[in-house]
């Protein structure tokens, strides 16, 4: 698509949108600070841009816990005013959230109308961005993932790749459930729905798009040291015994039905994706 605005260029999900999009203008955190968010604003009244997709994001879990101050201006406040500001222009926003909006109770993939319920400060501030994207009116969708991993990411697949090169065992938690996504898969949703939305401002809302199968973290990291020639045992543990600042949720399984129907967006299949992507790792390491 011509004429896209894309925040966070320098990220997983920003990197495969550009190249998803080569002629998209995708501004740097050097060029627009999300941390005075009101410069967002002034950035898209100048580009006037057909569409908005952000996918810039305070995604340190951890940190965001003893710096929620920061992570509530990038989170939430920024895309607050960049919703404003597309309905100003009657253009489609498509707003990226997470599977940590809610508390993780129960066992059945979270729907799009469950009601968010964050552990932590991250999933908080991504919660409060939802609620300033909906309220600023115009056509935005907020597309929930989960778990999204890149070649060139500093994801889950590297932690393992780094962690398994190092050590015979690992443990790693498995009463979290969820569903790893692809960038890749994710900036295609990410277009797809942009574009949607320029004909079809009606379908605007939440939506969610992960990828399948879902599994626990444990057992994704034994699909990754499978895809080397590395050993390394992934001893199951509970969450319980891997403390850690940020409380995470249990059951981050998401409900995709909807997305499927609305813009004919099947889950993608996480497992052949990480065929490519661990090799692509390792030959960086
Ligand atoms: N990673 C994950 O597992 C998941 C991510 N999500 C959501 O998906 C979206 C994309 O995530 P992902 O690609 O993994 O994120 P990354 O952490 O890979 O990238 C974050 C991006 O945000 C930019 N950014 C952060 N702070 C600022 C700032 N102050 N000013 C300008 N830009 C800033 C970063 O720029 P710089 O390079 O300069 O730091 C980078 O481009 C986010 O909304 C995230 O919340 C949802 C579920 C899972
Ligand atoms: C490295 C390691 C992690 N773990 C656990 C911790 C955690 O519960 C799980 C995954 O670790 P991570 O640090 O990758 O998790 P985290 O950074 O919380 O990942 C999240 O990031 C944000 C941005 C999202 O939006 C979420 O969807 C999710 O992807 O694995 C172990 O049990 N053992 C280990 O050795
Ligand atoms: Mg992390």
């Amino acid at each position: 698509m011509t004429g896209v605005l894309i925040f966070g260029a320098t990220g997983q999900l920003g990197k495969a949108l550009v190249r998803q999009s080569p002629q998209a203008h995708a501004p740097s955190r050097a060029d627009i600070d999300l941390s005075s968010p009101e410069d967002c604003a002034d950035a898209i009244l100048e580009y006037r841009p057909k569409a908005i997709i952000n996918a810039a994001a305070y995604t340190a879990v951890d940190r965001a816990e003893e710096d929620e101050a920061t992570a509530h201006l990038i989170n939430a406040t920024a895309p607050g005013v960049m919703a404003r500001t597309a309905a100003t222009l009657g253009i489609p926003f498509v707003h990226v959230s997470t599977d940590y909006v809610f508390d993780g109770s129960g066992q059945s993939p979270w729907t799009p109308e469950d009601q968010p319920n964050p552990l932590g400060a991250y999933g908080r501030t991504k919660r409060a961005g939802e609620i300033a994207v909906l309220q600023a009116g115009g056509c935005p969708v907020i597309l929930r993932t989960s778990w999204v991993f890149s070649a060139d990411g500093i994801n889950f697949v590297h932690a393992i790749l780094r962690l398994s090169a190092e050590r015979d065992q690992l443990s790693i938690v498995a009463d979290q459930i969820g569903g790893p996504t692809p960038a890749s898969a994710l900036a295609t949703a990410c277009l797809t729905i942009a574009n949607t939305l320029r004909a079809a401002p009606e379908k605007a809302g939440i939506y969610h798009y992960s990828g399948s199968p879902d599994v626990s973290w444990a057992e994704y990291a034994r699909a990754i040291v499978a895809r080397t020639q590395r050993q390394t045992h992934i001893e199951d543990i509970m969450t319980t015994q891997y403390p850690t600042p940020a409380k995470r949720p249990l059951n981050s399984r998401l409900s995709c039905n909807s997305t499927t129907t609305t813009f004919g967006l099947n889950r993608p299949d996480w497992r052949k994706i990480l065929d490519d992507v661990v090799p692509e790792m390792e030959a960086q390491r």
